[in-house]
């Protein structure tokens, strides 16, 4: 569904490269996260896939378009939902979808269920300019659902929402997920990734590190770790032991036959770790 070859981009139309010779795939039906933190090409490879910035170098292949000299047919099978999308204030949510609506070509969802699967069906008819940051959020994501998109790209999804809308809008990319839409997610929030993600790619200063699954990731660069809560007489201890050194193992077994377990569990590496681990820096 997508495919970026040798992909390099400069806003100063030099040798900075805001990306930097990207190249990876994305299968139909798959749920694809772009993990990077602030200023690391996320949103501009997101641009140049859309259409809203130019292509300069290399290849790109969207939903079977050469972004080199994209269709207006293409938009038919994308949803974009990005932060700075445009909602138009004068106009309510409904009248918003209604318009957005109108421009494609093909079969569209009415607005009011999407209003209410992002939770905006009480405010329907109130002006966009009075809903909170949070709202216009939802409504951009709900009008990127408009077309019942092959393609869907969706940048930070859940920031800035409260918990509750948060794990709504989750539970809706992962249905749409499951229905076989292809998803392509720019994030730096690596529970996202993890919870809503086939494979993730770690970007860092334009440049695409590595790409796998996020069990992969964990099983190649997480430590199995067991964090142990005991009683040793009247003191509680804890302690933690790597369950691939031999030597902790026994370690481990030697306090499970000899003392009163508290608590026990196991703990996997975060994306985060991973990612701090690949590319030594942060996610923030
Ligand atoms: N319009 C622009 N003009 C000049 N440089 C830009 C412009 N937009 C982004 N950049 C630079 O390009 C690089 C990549 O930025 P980009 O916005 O793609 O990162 P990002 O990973 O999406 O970050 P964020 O998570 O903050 O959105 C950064 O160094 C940024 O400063």
């Amino acid at each position: 569904m997508i495919k970026v070859e040798n992909l390099f981009y400069s806003y100063t139309k030099d040798s900075k490269y805001a990306v930097d010779d990207v190249n990876f795939e994305v299968a139909k039906g798959e749920a694809f996260g772009f993990l990077g933190p602030s200023g690391a090409g996320k949103s501009t490879t997101q641009g140049i896939l859309t259409g809203l910035l130019p292509m300069q170098d290399g290849l790109a292949e969207v939903a079977g378009y050469n972004m080199k000299n994209p269709s207006r047919k293409m938009f038919n099978k994308l949803g974009v939902s990005f932060e700075q999308s445009n909602v138009y204030g004068k106009l309510t949510a409904l009248e918003n979808l209604e318009f957005y609506r109108k421009l494609f070509d093909v079969e569209t969802i009415e607005p009011n269920v999407l209003l209410e699967i992002v939770g905006l069906s009480h405010v329907a008819n109130k002006k966009a300019s009075t809903f909170s940051k949070g709202m216009k959020h939802r409504l951009t994501f709900a009008r990127s659902m408009l077309n019942k998109p092959e393609l869907w790209f969706l940048d930070e999804p859940t920031t800035g929402l409260d918990p509750a809308i948060a794990n709504q809008i989750k539970d809706v990319i992962k249905e749409k997920s499951k229905e076989g839409s292809t998803i392509f997610l720019t994030t730096h929030n690596m529970f996202i990734a993890d919870e809503l993600c086939d494979r993730v790619g770690f970007i860092i200063d334009g440049v695409l590190k590595l790409i796998d699954s996020p069990r992969n990731l964990k099983l190649k660069y997480g430590q199995k770790l067991v964090d142990i809560e005991y009683k040793d007489g009247n003191e509680i201890k804890k302690d933690s032991f790597s369950l691939i050194k031999e030597e902790e193992r026994l370690k481990l077994n030697h306090i499970i036959n000899n003392y009163e377990i508290e608590l026990m569990h196991t703990k996997e590496a975060t994306l985060e770790e991973i990612f701090i681990k690949v590319t030594g820096r942060g996610l923030v």
